[in-house]
């Protein structure tokens, strides 16, 4: 099963994003502008597309592991969100965390991944005290590395 979502392309000469496999989770999504990462520098990157979700979904922009692996590459805010109600271009915070080596994208590259996912929204009823647990307020390490 497949959620159907409309797509525009801003920039009509790049492919729409697409999944590498069946079964994949993340549709690449493609640089639409050149781009070159010094080591610790960051860029805000255009894909050439906007979407326009359904009600009750939302997208997250994930890094790819190769790019990660390889040359250090990832993405500022991961996993970035896509509201329902954003109409603009998606775009990918990249960094690039190698210490010694830039790296460059051409336009054309796959530089993330879309993720498409059913997501609740929350009703917050406050309260004087939460109901109790067996983790309590431990947390950051509390179990040990
Ligand atoms: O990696 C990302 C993250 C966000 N967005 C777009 C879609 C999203 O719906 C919008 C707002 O994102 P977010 O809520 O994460 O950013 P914000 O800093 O809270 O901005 P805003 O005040 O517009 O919500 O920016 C992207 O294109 N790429
Ligand atoms: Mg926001």
């Amino acid at each position: 099963m497949s959620v159907e979502i409309l797509i525009h392309r801003l920039d009509p000469d790049l492919p729409l994003p697409s999944y590498a496999h069946p079964g994949d989770a993340g549709a690449d999504l493609f640089a639409a502008e050149d781009v070159e990462l010094l080591p610790g520098e960051r860029a805000v990157v255009r894909t050439g597309v906007a979407i326009a979700l359904p009600d009750g979904y939302a997208a997250f922009v994930h890094p790819r592991s190769g790019l990660a692996a390889r040359h250090g590459v990832t993405l500022v805010n991961a996993p970035g969100t896509i509201d329902a109600g954003y109409r603009g271009e998606i775009k990918v915070t990249m960094i690039n965390t190698d210490a010694k080596d830039p790296v460059r994208f051409r336009r054309g590259d796959r530089i993330a991944q879309l993720v498409v996912q059913r997501v609740e929204r929350a009703a917050f009823y406050e309260v004087d005290r939460l109901p109790g647990s067996v983790r309590g307020t431990n947390g950051f390490g509390s179990t040990g590395s």
